[in-house]
């Protein structure tokens, strides 16, 4: 995490850039119908048959009265009392049939959707650049589009349906209440308007709140996770800033919770007064009313219409606004989703295909500055290594080692100069068929939690089932504590899972090796490889280095230099400038920087250990 990311909550001023484009809603359904077609009509037809089903049981409801009514005075028959209510019971079924297929198909349609939506990101995920990942304001897009991609798509889909279906409901109940009096429909309409609005228009700003809180909720989670993480525990127990943690956790959160107390008191305000409103309205129409059943101009039935139709009316507008701001906020989702997915890829099979081992590599010029920043944190790098030799990386922290193995591994281009493989400009070829030459050992490798077996030969995928080569790398490794786990190499690593071993930072470090030398590669790159060693194991690692650099061209990064002294050819840096370079003998004669941290480590085994303070008598 960067220092920047590391602040007091701020007010966030809106993303200009979020606002939905004329062709969302166009991509966003056929990514619903793509998902599967047969459930999206079923859903369709489902929703739509069952947004007819209120004026029919409004209707028949009103016959009904309207017979019995009649039946008062013995104008009617059981029989035709019975054929209606027939009607009515079968209108019942035929709408817990249509809402039986409509959750099933809903559901269906959710989880096939979920599926390829999730699998678009995550396909993107995997073709995004490692600047991509290094960048906050596309992982903030990421991790949004993950987090909501279950609801968000579908959403828009049942909305859109929903609209139509309340139109149908509309233009059907209406002209059975239109029927009523010529007012009585604009009034009845006009009374749903008030608290459609105030809900659409919070609806609207709570959405853009959460948006823009997406940042700072991504650092308060991280506070929080910092005081419930295994791995962190004892350090944070043993600098005892668990208080200081839970302060800036609960600064976001009360940043977050001011935000929300004004929209929810606004929102109660204008709620408030939009129910008022509406009252009003629906007390004229049902005056209105009143005044031509006095005349006797409207029966029972009809009155039963007009009592049960304001509710339908009013839901239904309800239902049709709130779903116009439902849509416009899950395209705003989708926009976020689209801009994730239109994000530039960086094709790492472009280029010609580079075969065969790796003879030479050539530093010319070379500089680099991270995107998105003003430094040059490489400038004017020169440095030619070959086949056999073992290069190392020196400099104090921050001197740009791990930036040379970025640009080196293709992670990342040079800004300015190039590098030259076997003679050959290495942008030339693919990223991916030059990182097959390469394997290496992060400082921050990964602990994977999968088995032993999975941890190694991850290195190479396609030889998964090469138990002897894992079991060879294992040993190069000196990882042999394998042999000791109760499944040898089906043993389940880390505490995620259950029935997971966990193993010692030094015991990860050696699988981490085990993986490096796993993959059969021309150029070795170990970026601090024995931090976490004990000394044996450090002795160990290091000579096995020196049988495979043989073969091979080894790069090395490493503070310490009883490992650094090994090297054919060292390379001092400061300030992303190489400084000096030479062997370890030619260094040290000529007496610069790189003997002046070799002799203050060196001095650091050799001098006498201060004589302790003898306790003086009280
Ligand atoms: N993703 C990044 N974005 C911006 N700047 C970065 C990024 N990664 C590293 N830097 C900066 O680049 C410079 C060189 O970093 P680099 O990691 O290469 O140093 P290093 O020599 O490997 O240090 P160390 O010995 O601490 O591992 C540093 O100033 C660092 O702050």
């Amino acid at each position: 995490m960067r220092p920047d990311q590391f602040r007091a909550p701020r007010e966030r001023k809106p993303d200009p850039n979020m606002k939905m484009r004329p062709g969302d809603l166009l991509e966003t359904l056929r990514i619903v119908w793509q998902a599967s077609p047969r459930h999206t009509l079923m859903y369709a037809a489902t929703s739509l048959l069952s947004s007819a089903l209120p004026a029919a049981n409004l209707y028949v409801g009103k016959l009904l009265l309207d017979e019995v009514a009649q039946a008062a005075q013995g104008n009617v028959t059981y029989q035709a009392l019975l054929t209606l209510l027939s009607f009515q019971v079968g209108l019942t079924v035929l709408g817990s049939l249509l809402s039986t297929f409509q959750t099933t198909a809903q559901q269906l349609l959710g989880d096939s959707l979920q599926h390829s939506v999730s699998r678009r990101i995550l396909d993107k995920a995997s073709g995004l650049s490692v600047e991509s990942f290094e960048n906050a304001d596309t992982y903030d897009k990421l991790q949004q589009a993950y987090r909501e991609v279950g609801t968000r798509p579908l959403g828009v889909a049942m909305q859109l349906i929903g609209l139509i279906g309340a139109v149908v409901t509309l233009v059907s109940v209406g002209a059975l209440i239109a029927r009523l009096g010529f007012w009585v429909l604009p009034l009845v309409l006009l009374a749903s308007l008030p608290g459609v609005w105030v809900s659409n228009r919070f609806g609207v700003e709570n959405y853009r709140m959460l948006r823009w809180q997406t940042h700072d909720a991504r650092v308060q989670n991280y506070l929080g996770s910092l005081l419930t993480s295994d791995t962190l525990v004892k350090e944070v127990r043993l600098f005892g800033f668990e208080p200081y943690l839970l302060r800036r956790w609960r600064e976001y959160y009360l940043g977050f919770r001011k935000q929300l107390e004004d929209i929810v008191r606004r929102r109660a305000l204008w709620g408030f007064g939009a129910s008022l409103l509406s009252a009003l309205l629906i007390g004229l129409a049902s005056a209105l009313i009143l005044r031509r059943a006095a005349a006797g101009q409207i029966s029972v039935g009809d009155f039963s219409v007009f009592i049960l139709g304001i509710a339908q009316v009013q839901g239904t507008v309800s239902g049709f606004l709130s779903g116009i701001s439902g849509i416009y906020q899950n395209l705003l989702y989708m926009r976020n989703l689209f801009e994730f997915l239109e994000l530039p890829d960086r094709d790492l099979d472009a280029g010609e295909t580079w075969s065969g081992p790796i003879h030479t590599i050539e530093f010319q010029e070379v500089g680099f500055r991270y995107p998105l920043t003003d430094r040059d944190v490489l400038k004017g790098v020169n440095f030619t290594v070959t086949r056999g030799q073992a290069l190392a990386l020196v400099g104090e922290n921050g001197a740009g080692k791990t930036t040379i193995v970025k640009l080196l591994t293709r992670l990342f281009e040079p800004t300015s100069g190039r590098i030259l493989l076997n003679g050959l400009d290495a942008t030339r070829f693919s990223p991916r068929s030059v990182q097959r030459e390469m394997s290496i050992i992060f400082q921050d490798f990964g602990q994977y939690q999968m088995s032993v077996r999975d941890n190694v030969a991850i290195a190479e995928v396609q030889r998964l089932d090469d138990v002897p080569g894992v079991e060879t790398a294992i040993d190069r490794a000196g990882a042999e504590y394998v042999d000791t786990l109760p499944d040898r190499l089906n043993t389940p690593l880390g505490r995620l899972f259950q029935g997971g071993r966990q193993l010692s930072g030094g015991q990860w470090q050696r699988l981490a090796l085990a993986r490096l030398y796993f993959r059969d590669a021309s150029v070795l790159v170990f970026d601090e490889p024995t931090a976490a060693l004990d000394a044996r194991a450090e002795f160990e690692t290091m000579e096995a280095l020196r049988e495979q650099a043989r073969e091979r061209i080894t790069f090395l990064i490493s503070h310490r230099f009883s490992t650094v002294r090994l090297a054919d050819y060292i390379i001092v840096l400061d300030g992303g400038v190489v400084t000096e370079a030479g062997s370890h003998s030619e260094l040290l004669a000529r007496n610069g920087k790189y003997a002046a941290l070799y002799n203050l480590q060196a001095s650091g085994y050799a001098s006498e250990p201060p004589t302790p303070a003898r306790a003086q008598p009280v």
